[in-house]
């Protein structure tokens, strides 16, 4: 198109053509073959061909400058003359007509106008040609589009079938140039306006093509003689500006269309990356999963470890009943009681050790109290020495009677007395199984005393059949109970 709108382009252009009392409209088109190949740039997403903005037209096969004062016919003439037009030729490239452009009207032969071009693709619709040649394209093209394609024509034109008419089929008919330079002989290339992919974009191309081309064929029947146009000038801007509107919001359709597909395979790929992006953490968060799971139990067994009192019974929430009032004196001892710091053993016969120790002093409502003392391996948790049994008070005195089975096979009686928050007793009888180990021990001598820190403190003496009375386990336990 002409730059209407950049005035100093605008000039060098009228210059180049040399077309006197002419003014260009916005349906004014030069051809393509005007300028040189610098002249052109390339779209970066089809490398569609794109006139640059500075551009301006060099290349014309006038033979000698126009001068201001040659008679402006003569001008004309001489320029006409170097366009042959032969109508009925054979096509000499590209299966293309070579027509003979004197047969034009005067009014140009390189420089085309928009309104009639227009019109004739109107015209071409009205005569089925298009239709024909549309059915076929509008085939490829999606129906919302097909269907507005098919009521703007129909809508704009308003004309009745005219089958005479050439088909879209002549519109590939081209102008040879004296300089036998070859375009479409709009003066336009197919190029121009259709973009390599698009089926669509193909047929709007085609129409566009089909519309340059479409002067000289309307003329053809008059000879030149413009009155003989069966449409009038306004009827023919009228279809022509709604026809090339039409087209070139087909054309926006369609550039939208692929973009927005373009636009829909990137997201594509964005979701399907983001996707396996998402797989790989499920199973890392799976892994991670089994991983707590196993660590959690592991946190279970080793606080069922800690604190094994809490799968005992004992631990369970049931009502207290009311304490004997027998045992009063004894109620010190009662709770559970854990090891703090763990025990100490010894004996003659012996390293030293440490142990861990958990007792319960219970009582059911009974005039005595019950107990239980479970001794574990400070490292490995194994359980160890275990005894249990009950504690009565003779009633109305302090006399005290520590009744034991142990693990090891031996049971006994300890007798004492209790005074205040400390009880002392010793071994009164002592029985065990046949198959005992040996030593077996012969006496033995217990304190309980509650300190003054609140932690209850145990110390255990024996005698052996080998060994004299001498201290074999010291202890003092917090209470860990109410
Ligand atoms: C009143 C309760 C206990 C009595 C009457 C008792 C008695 C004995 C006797 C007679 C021996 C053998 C001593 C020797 O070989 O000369 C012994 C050893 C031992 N006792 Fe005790 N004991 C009692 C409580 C405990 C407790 C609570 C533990 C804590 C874990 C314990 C840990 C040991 C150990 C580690 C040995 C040495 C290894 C063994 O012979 O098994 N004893 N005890």
């Amino acid at each position: 198109r002409f730059p209407l709108k950049d005035s100093k382009r605008l000039i060098q252009w009228l210059k180049a053509v040399q077309r006197d009392n002419w003014t260009p409209t916005k349906y004014s088109f030069l051809c393509s073959e005007h300028f040189t190949k610098e002249s052109f740039s390339k779209r970066l997403e089809d490398q569609h061909r794109l006139l640059k903005p500075t551009a301006v037209p060099t290349i014309f096969p006038f033979t000698e400058k126009k001068d201001e004062n040659q008679d402006y016919v003569k001008s004309r003439t001489e320029i006409a003359s170097q366009i042959l037009v032969r109508d009925g030729d054979q096509p000499r490239e590209g299966g293309c007509e070579v027509v003979e452009r004197t047969s034009y009207s005067d009014q140009d032969f390189m420089v085309m106008q928009g309104s009639n071009e227009m019109e004739q693709v109107t015209f071409q619709t009205e005569t089925g040609s298009v239709t024909e040649q549309g059915e076929k394209v509008c085939g490829q093209v999606e129906e919302p589009l097909r269907r507005m394609f098919a009521d703007n024509l129909v809508t704009k034109t308003g004309l009745q079938k005219k089958p005479e008419r050439p088909s879209v089929d002549n519109c590939c008919e081209s102008t040879v140039h004296a300089e036998s330079w070859i375009t479409d002989r709009s003066g336009v290339s197919i190029d121009d306006f259709t973009p390599p992919v698009s089926g669509a974009c193909k047929f709007i191309g085609s129409l566009h093509s089909y519309s340059f081309s479409s002067k000289h064929t309307r003329e053809k029947p008059s000879k030149g003689d413009t009155d003989a146009n069966p449409m009038s000038i306004n009827e023919v801007i009228i279809s022509a500006s709604g026809t090339c509107k039409l087209i070139d919001s087909l054309h926006s359709y369609c550039f939208s269309s692929r973009q927005s597909k373009s636009e829909v395979c990137c997201l594509r790929e964005q979701v399907e990356k983001k996707n396996g992006e998402l797989k790989l953490l499920r199973q890392k968060i799976n892994r991670s999963d089994s991983q707590v799971k196993k660590l959690k139990e592991k946190l279970d067994e080793l606080e069922k470890i800690n604190f094994p009192y809490l799968n005992s019974l004992l631990s369970q929430d049931c009502e207290t009943p009311q304490l004997n009032p027998v045992i009063e004196p004894l109620s010190w001892m009662l709770g559970t009681w854990l090891s703090d710091p763990p025990g100490d053993g010894d004996y003659p016969t012996m390293k030293p050790f440490q142990y861990l120790e958990e007792v319960h002093i219970s009582h059911v409502g009974q005039p005595m109290l019950n107990f239980s003392f479970n001794a574990f391996h400070p490292d490995t948790r194994k359980p160890m020495h275990r005894e249990c049994g009950f504690i009565r008070l003779k009633p109305d005195t302090n006399k005290v009677a520590f009744i034991s089975a142990q693990n090891t096979g031996l049971v006994e009686v300890e007798e004492g007395e209790v005074n205040g928050q400390e009880l002392s007793i010793a071994s009164h009888s002592i029985a065990r199984i046949s198959f005992a180990k040996k030593p077996h021990v012969e006496q033995i001598t217990r304190t309980f005393r509650l300190n003054s820190d609140g932690k209850l403190e145990q110390t255990v003496s024996m005698a052996t059949t080998t060994q004299p009375m001498t201290r074999h386990l010291h202890i003092t336990y917090k209470k860990v109970t109410p």
